[in-house]
């Protein structure tokens, strides 16, 4: 079967400073994937690769079969695979009714925007309830709810997810979890997240990213107790 993402010995750097090496992992169909590993090992790199903003030294990237390596992102975005940027990333001025609308700009997104501005309303009631408000008087966890709710009206195949609830206090990112649960049961979803717990009530297998490399893959059926999985993630005498 055709996989939905399939990323094979990514190189890249930004200058002189290599942060990935190698990286090859991928999506089978009907699964979601989890990202997890320190800070600064590249996993928003990695998305920004997937998603064209980044171009690799080296390595290929493939999504429903096809190489998309080094393609425009919004030839990418048109073929369905969307990438929600954390969400300090949006446009301030902008409005919360008219960042969602301008957000379904390719064709397919425009033909069913009406449709997807109900789900993404439904969703996050907060952002109905802010239409004419700018962007950059919102709150932190609102504007995390803007930038996926924009994700969701470019019609996605496949959503990346960059932290969703980096940040956010705990009452807040409850409230993103139960939305991000609702997504990722009804469109396929790359998440990197530092939470593994939340990682792993989203995703069917994680893949722990260390020095821009894939060092380990753990499928939520067999995934290893939460002191291990610390242990992994900090080093060996985490708690
Ligand atoms: N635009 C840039 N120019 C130069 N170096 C960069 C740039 N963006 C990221 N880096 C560096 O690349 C490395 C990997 O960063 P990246 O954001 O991919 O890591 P990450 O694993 O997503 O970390 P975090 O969880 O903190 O977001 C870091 O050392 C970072 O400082």
């Amino acid at each position: 079967m055709t996989r939905v993402l399939d990323v094979s010995g990514i190189d890249a750097a930004y200058g002189s400073v290599t942060v990935l090496r190698g990286l090859s992992l991928h999506m089978n169909a009907g699964e979601n994937i989890g990202l997890f590993g320190p800070n600064g090992h590249g996993k928003t790199t990695l998305l920004r690769v997937i998603s064209g903003l980044m171009r690799p030294r080296a390595g290929q990237v493939r999504f429903q079969g096809e190489d998309i390596t080094g393609a425009r992102p919004s030839v990418i975005v048109s073929k369905g695979l969307v990438q929600s940027q954390q969400g300090n990333t949006l446009f301030g001025d902008m409005a919360v009714a008219e960042t969602l609308e301008m957000a379904a700009f390719t064709k397919p997104a425009r033909a069913v925007a009406q449709a997807s501005l109900a789900q993404v309303y439904d969703l996050f009631p907060r952002l109905a309830e802010r239409g004419p408000q700018k962007a950059k008087t919102l709150s932190g966890g609102e504007r995390q709810m803007l930038s996926i709710g924009a994700a969701l009206m470019c019609a996605p195949r496949l959503l990346l997810l960059d932290e969703p609830t980096l940040g956010l206090s705990p009452k807040l990112k409850e409230e993103l979890a139960v939305a991000l649960k609702d997504i990722s049961a009804r469109v396929p979803v790359v998440v990197v997240e530092q939470d593994v717990e939340l990682l792993l009530s989203l995703a069917d297998r994680l893949y722990l990213i260390e020095h821009g490399e894939v060092v380990r893959e753990i499928a939520q059926d067999n995934a290893p107790d939460h002191q291990e999985i610390m242990q992994m993630y900090f080093g060996e005498g985490a708690h």
